[in-house]
């Protein structure tokens, strides 16, 4: 296994105006209940739920950019949920590719800054054949190699998801979490994403958490799903046969599938 979530919990203060006044915290919310998981190296692990049911909140404490309240999260049989371990470290491990990834492009830099940056950061030895490696990694998001000179400001926002996408597979990381990614992206781009995805996931052994509302788009792209609801995880399955699973949230997403 290369992730380990054990009974991880977020809380969440929750403020009550009181008569004109906001008074001091008075309740907290559990945005993420006990959540223990499992991610196996080489697995494409997906994480199903409505929205609201704590998914962004477990990828953001996966990687610290928000603190447990309690709970464990092991990388590799290395705790990194106590700061033991550097940013740089776990990001070069662990990249996120959030919904909102693209607002996080710096809008004077070009993609191909963009795309050399994390090559630079952390391949410097591979200094001369960057340029080449920027080339590949667009052509493998399915974006023409004339984007490198454009900036973020120039592109689509499903382009500019895709660049995130190419900044991540960069970073040559083990484990992506892709949180609702590939959302707004058409059908058809959506497929293709995922498919390249996929091959690469296969090439080099990553290991994938999935995250996404769309239990359909995590048929033919997940080995195992995970299905929270109301910041616990209710079931995990792997067989798509509906008689054998327990939560009668699960069988409503079910009902959401296309044949
Ligand atoms: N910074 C925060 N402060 C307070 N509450 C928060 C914060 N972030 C998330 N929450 C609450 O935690 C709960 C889970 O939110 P989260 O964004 O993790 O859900 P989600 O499943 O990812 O939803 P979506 O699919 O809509 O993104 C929600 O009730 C949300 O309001």
């Amino acid at each position: 296994m290369i992730l380990e979530l054990k009974q991880v919990t977020k809380t969440y203060p929750v403020r009550r105006r009181k008569k004109g006044w906001f008074s001091k915290q008075d309740s907290e919310q559990a945005a993420v209940k006990q959540v223990s998981l499992e991610l196996q190296r080489g697995e494409c692990l997906g994480l199903v739920g409505e929205s609201g049911s704590g998914k962004s909140t477990l990828a953001q404490c996966i990687m610290r950019l928000e603190p447990l309240t309690s709970g464990e999260v092991w990388l590799d049989r290395q705790p990194i949920h106590s700061g033991k371990v550097k940013d740089v470290h776990l990001y070069k491990r662990v990249q996120l590719v959030a919904q909102d990834s693209s607002s996080s492009l710096h809008p004077r830099m070009t993609i191909r800054d963009i795309l050399l940056e994390p090559i630079r950061n952390y391949f410097p030895e591979r200094k001369a054949q960057a340029l080449d490696i920027c080339l590949s990694l667009l052509e493998s998001v399915g974006l023409e190699a004339d984007s490198l000179e454009k900036y973020p400001s120039q592109l689509s926002g499903g382009q500019k998801q895709r660049v995130c996408i190419a900044r991540a597979l960069a970073v040559e990381p083990e484990i992506i979490l892709f949180d609702e990614s590939v959302a707004n992206l058409d059908a058809a781009t959506q497929s293709s994403v995922l498919d390249l995805l996929k091959k690469v996931q296969i090439e080099r052994q990553l290991s994938y958490l999935f995250i996404t509302h769309d239990l359909q788009s995590t048929r033919p792209f997940c080995d195992r799903i995970a299905v929270m609801y109301q910041g616990e995880i209710v079931e995990v399955f792997k067989d798509w046969d509906e008689s054998l699973l327990q939560h009668e949230y699960t069988h409503t997403l079910f009902q959401t599938l296309v044949e």
